[in-house]
């Protein structure tokens, strides 16, 4: 088992995650609980801002906050010099709550309301990432009428198949995002967004998918740009000051799992985009990522408590937790895969296979198919890791299961930053279709 971050066995058996054994954090906090490594969320953060660095490229790393948005998390991204992207009014209310400072917010979406972008432009976010022509009639609209202007990407769609699940790809041409690069939209949107006298057009954005382990995609997408890049120079004389080429960078989940050091997805891009710029006789624009999962995936640890054990003779052993699709749906989503370990006996020896099933009244919820644990024994805290990116940000309330509290360890302290729902919070905002009769 290879651990992640600060994670590791302290002297009484038990898993340590910043210096905090997590068998008491189960007891502090309850279980099911989120447990943040922060200094590996710092480390991954700096490493991708040190390799802009080293490269001499100017650069804006914005952190894609879909993967986990609380409103520490976005003081976190703020503290380590981030910025920061959004993706609806709700994740730009949190970022706006928390301080983060406005003009380093994107803001995305392929459905934004009149509300949200007005909520945006007067907030002076630093930039929109436009996605279809009704957005961007919307935004010229919204300009005119309030006098104000707002800084945009247009976000295209290159036409690529990058290697990850058919749910979380998004470059293909064939996809709700983006304006098509190669049928004609990317065309009439520079031209609609150059004439707009309204909207400042920076440059370009793309994004192609998800858990992604090879640079490839990322090249081919750069390429592809460059080719469209160089037709608008010449017919309109149009070069970007901005690159965005998005998030999408693989992290490690299981064994299975071999991705590069996200730094050297930088490295590539950056080579690549050089490259291209040269080719074409282009100034080198800015350039700027939007990793979620690969800054917040493997410092994320669930503790869940083991409850109810179900033999299916000569078939399985299904071991229920007391969590499941409702703090982490991507098992049943996209068959994601986990590993995990009994938090309080990490180094005794497998002795069973079992099936840990969530609570959920649904047979596709299950966290892991078959995992060899040591035998649990009932109320024993099973830690599965790497759940920090869309583990909390969908989470939901499935029957009715309040969602889980979530707290940041670093240097031996713990601090809640999520209260555990509650019951009353499951009826918080449902209103009676009679007033209650008292039972007698
Ligand atoms: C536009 C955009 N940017 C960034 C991300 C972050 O992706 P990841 O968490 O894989 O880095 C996503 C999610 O896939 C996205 O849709
Ligand atoms: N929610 C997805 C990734 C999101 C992609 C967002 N564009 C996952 O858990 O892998």
């Amino acid at each position: 088992m290879q651990f992640h971050g600060t994670a590791k066995v302290n002297q009484k058996g038990h898993l340590e995650i910043g210096s905090v054994d997590t068998i008491k954090l189960a007891e502090e906090f309850g279980t099911p609980l989120y447990v943040y490594d922060v200094a590996l969320i710092r480390e991954r953060a700096r490493s991708f801002k040190e390799t802009f660095e080293t490269l001499g490229v100017n650069a804006q790393v914005a952190y894609a906050s879909k993967a986990f948005s609380t409103v520490a998390m976005v003081q976190l991204a703020a503290e380590e010099g981030l910025s920061l992207d959004v993706v609806s009014g709700g994740e730009l209310y949190t970022a706006l709550a928390a301080g983060f400072p406005a003009g380093k917010i994107h803001f995305h979406g392929n459905n934004k309301s009149l509300q949200e972008l007005d909520m945006a432009i007067e907030a002076g976010i630093g930039c929109v990432v436009v996605d279809n022509f009704d957005e961007l009639e919307m935004l010229v609209e919204l300009c005119s009428s309030t006098g104000k202007s707002v800084n945009v990407l247009l976000r295209v769609t290159p036409g690529i198949e990058a290697h990850t699940h058919d749910y979380i790809l998004t470059g293909q041409e064939d996809s709700k995002f983006g304006f098509g690069l190669e049928n004609g939209q990317a065309d009439k949107a520079l031209l609609e967004a150059m004439n707009s006298g309204s909207v400042r057009l920076l440059g370009l954005h793309c994004h192609i998918g998800s858990q992604i382990f090879e640079t490839t995609g990322f090249l081919l997408a750069a390429r592809k740009i460059y080719a469209k890049l160089n037709e608008w120079k010449k017919l309109y004389g149009f070069e970007p000051k901005v690159l965005n080429l998005g998030g999408g960078f693989g992290i490690r989940y299981t064994e299975e799992d071999n991705p590069i050091p996200a730094s050297r997805y930088v490295v590539a891009i950056i080579e690549e985009v050089r490259e291209q710029a040269d080719q074409y006789g282009m100034v080198v624009p800015e350039i700027w990522i939007e990793p979620g999962r690969s800054l917040v995936g493997d410092a994320g640890t669930t503790l869940y408590r083991t409850g109810s054990r179900k033999e299916v003779p000569d078939i399985r052993q299904y071991l229920a937790v007391d969590g499941g699709m409702s703090d982490n749906i991507r098992p049943a989503l996209y068959q994601a895969k986990y590993e995990a370990v009994l938090a309080g006996r990490v180094l005794a020896k497998p002795e069973e296979t079992v099936a840990i099933a969530g609570k959920c009244c649904e047979s596709g919820d299950m966290l892991i198919w078959d995992i060899p644990l040591p035998k649990a024994e009932k109320a024993d805290i099973l830690a599965v890791f790497c759940t920090g990116a869309y583990g909390y940000s969908m989470a939901n309330n499935y029957n009715r299961i309040p969602r889980p509290a979530v707290v940041f360890v670093e240097n031996g302290e713990a601090k809640l930053v999520v209260k555990r729902e509650t019951f009353e919070d499951m009826v918080r905002l449902d209103l009676p279709l009679k007033e209650r009769v008292k039972s007698k």
